[in-house]
């Protein structure tokens, strides 16, 4: 028996990653999760034949998270590619991406593209916000060519050993940045893309991409932006920055609102932390209430 994890699926069988080899499995059979359909990036145990063949699934390990769009399990880094505009660069769209991955333990890295359609005085504001970004922890890329090749290789140096897969709005440049990652990918993007969606009838079949050591999910994904099933307590732990100053609030379990000597409505009196984030936690915390009326505060 071998344990590996999922790079593709192929009616009915899995190629399995294990030892740098790939194997291809047999899904039926003696799997016995029948009701637990693998997805690429399943950590999963295997039966290899006396020949050295691999053989039937035996078992999917427990899942540290999972992507609907595309079906990913285990994901390790999101890349959030975030346009800084066409369409306009909204931080609270992106704070709604960043707590939706830290709720999942996904880690986020910033990639702003079409910095390039800025102007000079533009690019000066949004290199603020990044900084921003980056204070609280965040690697952020913001360059004013978004895909210049140093840029390229820090990435996909942040990337090695990780699963990962490509997420942000329609239009951000998701297609773009991974073609740039994988030449010869030659992912539709733009109008194209778009054609080709309305035309699609099925969904393509999501594989990991080794490029050079990270195994980056080749379709880029969606979350729900709409959505919090967090609950008012755990949202705070949503943002490093006010999880790491919540030990300081005088009251335990402070939700940074109302509450007297809160380190967190301190820090941002004194601009230690962001203004929009804060007023976008408030916007989440009332959102989260508003979807739960019966929730006791
Ligand atoms: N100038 C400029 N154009 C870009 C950049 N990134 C993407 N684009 C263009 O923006 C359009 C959308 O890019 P895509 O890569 O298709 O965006 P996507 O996020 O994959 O979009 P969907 O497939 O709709 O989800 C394309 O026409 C790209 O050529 C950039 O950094 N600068
Ligand atoms: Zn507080």
């Amino acid at each position: 028996m071998k344990t590996g994890i999922i790079q593709q699926s192929l009616s009915g069988f899995y190629d399995v990653l294990a030892d740098g080899q790939l194997y291809r499995t047999r899904g039926r059979g003696n799997f016995r999760q029948k009701k637990v359909k693998p997805v690429v990036g399943d950590h999963v145990e295997f039966a290899v034949n006396d020949d050295g063949t691999a053989g039937y699934m035996l078992k999917i390990l427990d899942r540290r998270n999972l992507l609907v769009r595309p079906p990913v399990a285990n994901i390790d880094v999101a890349v959030v590619v975030t346009a800084a505009t066409q369409p306009v660069f909204s931080p609270n769209l992106l704070d709604r991406q960043l707590v939706g991955l830290e709720e999942q333990g996904i880690t986020p890295v910033i990639y702003f593209s079409k910095t390039d359609l800025l102007t000079a005085g533009q690019y000066a504001q949004l290199r603020e916000v990044a900084a921003g970004y980056a204070k609280i922890g965040y690697q952020v890329f913001c360059h004013q060519a978004p895909f210049a090749a140093d840029q390229l290789s820090k990435l996909k140096g942040l990337l090695v050993g990780k699963v990962v897969t490509m997420m942000g709005q329609t239009g951000a440049g998701k297609s773009t940045l991974l073609n740039h990652l994988v030449p010869g990918l030659d992912l539709a993007t733009g109008e194209i893309s778009q054609a080709l969606k309305r035309g699609r009838h099925t969904t393509r079949k999501v594989s990991l991409l080794d490029v050079d050591g990270a195994l980056i999910a080749d379709t880029p994904g969606f979350s729900s932006y709409e959505t919090f099933d967090m609950t008012v307590e755990e949202l705070p732990m949503l943002f490093p920055e006010m999880r790491r100053l919540a030990p300081e609030c005088k009251f335990r379990g402070c939700l940074h609102l109302k509450e007297p000597a809160c380190a967190v409505k301190d820090a941002l009196e004194h601009g230690i932390i962001m203004k929009s984030r804060y007023d976008d936690y408030v916007q989440f915390h009332d959102i989260i209430v508003n979807q739960k009326p019966n929730y006791k505060k």
